[in-house]
């Protein structure tokens, strides 16, 4: 039994044993595969570190990039600071500068105001010390027109047949009278030569000489009489009254001078006159003046002293009388086209059709136009605000009708078949226009005997023409007779009487003004 208990208590145990074998069998599977996993992720993790790592050394690259253009950008920002510094110092040393720079302009400005004042104070001594009342004399060229009648047959029958051009020439030559201009320096003078029969019927060449404040030879240009007359365009702007006359024959070429031709270099002395006094108002606006300007036009018909308005719409019968204000020392025409001016085109265009309002007139009533005296009336109005000064200046053109000789209008044939076509009407037209440009002399003679004489009544209303222009015809105002002459030998002795009437205006001083004048 025994062995036998043995033997069981060994198989027992050999079976306890085969059990713990193969549990730990088991065991060492679980172990084996638990390992095998372990190794799995081991290697997983070792793949991840090493992917971390190139990570970490690809970031560290990218920090050591960064850092290093943190630091550039860092030195760049220390740079623009300090320019911004240098900039902001900069700015304020032109702000300094810009102050100062102001300061002296404002100074500037306060002396050019101040100048201004002076040079209008010394333009207008200048002026009276060349006298308020002045001359030029100008003479017209020879046109082809003037030969026209001989070259192309007149009705006299005195028809030339001209083959060259030295006969045309020579006969321009014999067409002109003998005029010289021996001042080449200072262009005062005039010498016209006119020959005349002694009581033995023997020729004689006599000389007849005159002294103007300026005499403008045939090929002077408009620019050049201008540039004699825009002073007084700045005296009307300085706050004066001024009146220009062109006198002459019919024909002499007045509305040449006043008005003119249509292009640039022809233009006349009123459109001149209209684009100086906008340019230099528009000049002065920097010195604070501000100015209205407003034109009128207007006829005054030889033959009865009508007054017709140049710049209306043409109603027929309308009267107009002229008025002083006495308080204003103003004149005005009653129903008179006033037109605020507000550039020089604008008044081109108002001459255009004032003029060709003329020319309709002038063929429907005889050449009526060259009969009668147009007055262009430039008004200016300045005020300063910023010195409180204000100035008011009139600036009258006038183209004054042909001065005649009775003996040649009346017998020259001219008068046409209009209603004023009589010889009897035409002598009657042309005494009246003598009257007027009489009363015109007898008013500027009389100034210049005021001028000696306190008191002396000066003859205003003997026309229409003066009392219209009284308040620029006085002491105070300046005065410019342009005298037009015709070049022809044909017209030598209305020529004379009209170089005689033009020196005794020319003897007349007025105001402080002194004369050298040379009598004929
Ligand atoms: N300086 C000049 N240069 C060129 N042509 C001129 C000049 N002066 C006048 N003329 C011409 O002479 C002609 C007559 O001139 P204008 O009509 O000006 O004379 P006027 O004295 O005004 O005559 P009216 O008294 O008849 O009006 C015109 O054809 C004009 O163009």
């Amino acid at each position: 039994m025994d062995i036998e208990a043995k033997l069981h208590r060994h198989e027992r145990m050999l079976r306890e044993a085969q059990d713990n074998l193969r549990e730990t069998q088991d065991n060492l599977r679980e172990t084996q595969d638990n390992l095998r996993v372990c190794r799995e992720d081991l290697g997983r993790e070792r793949e991840t570190m090493s992917t971390l790592k190139a990570t970490m050394s690809h970031q560290s690259d990218s920090n050591l990039t960064l850092a290093a253009e943190n630091t550039a950008l860092k030195a760049r920002d220390g740079a623009r600071q300090s320019q911004m510094d240098a900039d902001a110092q900069q700015i304020a040393e032109l702000t300094r500068k810009l102050e100062e720079e102001s300061q002296k302009n404002a100074a500037l400005n306060w002396e050019a105001k101040e100048n201004e004042a002076l040079r209008r104070k010394l333009h207008n001594t200048v002026q009276e010390l060349k006298g308020n009342i002045r001359v030029f004399c100008r003479v017209r060229p020879v046109l082809p027109s003037d030969l026209s009648g001989i070259l192309g047959g007149s009705s006299a029958g005195t028809s030339v047949a001209l083959t060259s051009t030295e006969d045309i020439e020579k006969l321009q030559e014999d067409l002109t009278a003998n005029m010289i201009f021996p001042d080449h320096r200072d262009h005062k003078e005039i010498v016209l030569r006119s020959s005349s029969k002694s009581a033995t019927g023997q020729e004689r060449i006599e000389p007849y000489a005159f002294s103007f404040d300026r005499v403008f030879e045939p090929e002077s240009t408009q620019d050049q009489v201008f540039e004699e007359i825009s002073l007084l365009a700045q005296s009307c702007i300085d706050g004066h009254n001024i009146c220009i006359f062109a006198y002459g024959q019919t024909g002499s070429g007045k509305s040449f001078t006043m008005e003119g031709g249509s292009t640039k270099t022809t233009k006349g002395m009123i459109p001149r006159a209209v684009e100086q006094v906008f340019r230099k108002t528009e000049q002065l606006k920097e010195k604070g003046w501000e100015y209205q300007i407003e034109g009128q036009f207007l006829e005054i018909a030889s033959y009865n002293e009508t007054i017709k308005d140049l710049f209306g719409k043409g109603e027929i019968g309308k009267k107009h009388e002229i008025k002083h204000d006495l308080k204003t020392g103003s004149t005005r025409v009653t129903d008179i086209t006033v037109v605020a001016l507000n550039s020089p085109s604008q008044v081109e265009t108002l001459l255009a059709s004032a003029q060709s309002r003329r020319s309709v007139a002038a063929t429907l009533m005889n050449d009526h136009s060259s009969r009668s005296h147009s007055v262009f009336t430039l008004r200016l109005s300045g005020t300063n605000a910023s010195t409180g000064e204000s100035c008011k200046g009139c600036l009258n053109l006038v183209d004054l009708a042909g001065s005649e000789r009775i003996d040649t209008s009346f017998s020259s044939g001219t008068g046409g078949t209009g209603g004023l076509g009589s010889k009897q009407d035409r002598l009657k037209e042309t005494q009246s226009i003598n009257r007027s440009l009489s009363a015109l002399g007898d008013v500027i003679a009389a100034l210049g005997e005021k001028a000696n004489r306190e008191g002396k009544h000066i003859p205003y209303r003997n026309s229409k023409l003066t009392y219209l222009l009284q308040k620029s015809l006085s002491q105070d105002s300046k005065t410019l007779m342009i005298l037009n002459l015709s070049p022809l030998i044909t017209h030598v002795n209305e020529s004379l009487t009209a170089l005689r009437f033009a020196t005794k205006v020319n003897n007349t001083r007025i105001g402080t003004a002194k004369k050298q004048v040379r009598g004929a």
